[in-house]
């Protein structure tokens, strides 16, 4: 039997011509663009079976899916299936360096409409410090979006998922998302050249605001997978891989960005950023990456974070 009538034989057992009856679907030109549970299994059995991507896509299309919307899941779940679960390095199988995803070897990276100077890179763990990343008037407009948007900072609970609101993280926040701003789209797909990622795999850009005396005590960002408050926010495009944290203004006394297990302290300075990544091929996640950010002493501190997934962040 060819792929193709494997995937179609399985039509027999296919959770019928719609999405489900319990459930909320959409319609492009009348057809389906959303994915039931039924639709999920039936999906993932096929991809189980060894289907070829093409013959999964056409059955979707003859049960009246959306041929882009059919060929986009199918790819991203087949994507998300090869991933490597991550795990925490530890000391009898600590991390293994290989190839960093950032093209920092040179003194500059070119981007579409910029170029950025490499003013430090480090490489066991990988992390660069970057200059000329955004203009003056970018790292403005981007306080703009933000400044009403700003709540007091929360972190995941390891054991619950929820958010917390605790004193390690005594700043202010914002997730620009669904902001249809010219500004925005251009600095976030200079990021994504920048971090050789694809835009999609980018959570929205957060901004951070500290006063005088807030810190971010040392963390990860990644999600350690043993912790099971974590399973959620892991299924939205797997793992977190690597971080850009821009600045965009200059701190007066302090603040500076620290990573306690390299004795590195980057100073803060309007437009340049530091970036840092920490899970390598093998799903391995790097514990030298733990960084934090110091009190502010005197002025304030304004910062831009890309955090960036194995995957599309949904
Ligand atoms: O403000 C800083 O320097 C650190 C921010 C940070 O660690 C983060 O946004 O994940
Ligand atoms: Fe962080």
């Amino acid at each position: 039997m060819t792929p193709f009538l494997a995937a179609h034989r399985s039509a027999a057992r296919m959770p019928g011509s719609k999405p489900g009856p319990d459930s909320v679907y959409f319609l492009t030109m009348n057809k389906h663009t959303y994915m039931s549970e039924e639709w999920n299994r039936w999906l993932d059995s096929s991809l189980e079976r060894g289907c070829r991507t093409e013959d999964i896509v056409a059955a979707m299309v003859a049960s009246d899916y959306d041929a882009g919307f059919a060929e986009r899941v199918v790819r991203e779940r087949r994507d998300e299936r090869a991933r490597p679960a991550t795990v925490a390095a530890t000391a009898a199988s600590p991390y293994k360096y290989g190839t960093p995803t950032i093209r920092h070897g040179a003194s500059t990276i070119a981007t579409g409409d910029r170029t950025v100077r490499v003013a430090m890179r480090f490489e066991q763990p990988v992390v660069a410090l970057l200059d000329d990343v955004l203009s003056e008037e970018e790292c403005d407009r981007i306080v703009a979006l933000a400044r009403h948007k700003l709540q007091p900072s929360a972190t995941l609970s390891p054991t619950t998922g929820e958010n917390q609101v605790k004193d390690h993280r005594t700043s202010q926040g914002a997730f620009l998302d669904k902001i249809d701003d010219p500004v925005l789209h251009r600095v976030n797909g200079r990021i994504a050249e920048i971090m050789n990622q694809p835009v999609e795999h980018g959570e929205a850009l957060h901004v951070l605001h500290y006063g005088v005396g807030a810190e971010y005590r040392p963390h990860h960002d990644y999600f350690d997978p043993a912790n099971p408050g974590f399973a959620g926010t892991l299924k939205r495009g797997g793992q977190r891989v690597a971080t850009l944290i821009i600045y965009l203004n200059d701190v007066e006394a302090a603040g500076d960005t620290v990573f306690p297990k390299l004795g590195l302290s980057i100073v803060p300075r309007k437009g340049s950023a530091v970036y840092f990544e920490y899970v390598n091929e093998a799903g391995q996640l790097d514990e030298a990456s733990l960084h934090g950010g110091a009190p502010v002493e005197r002025g304030e501190k304004w910062v831009a974070t890309k955090w960036v997934r194995q995957g599309v962040f949904k």
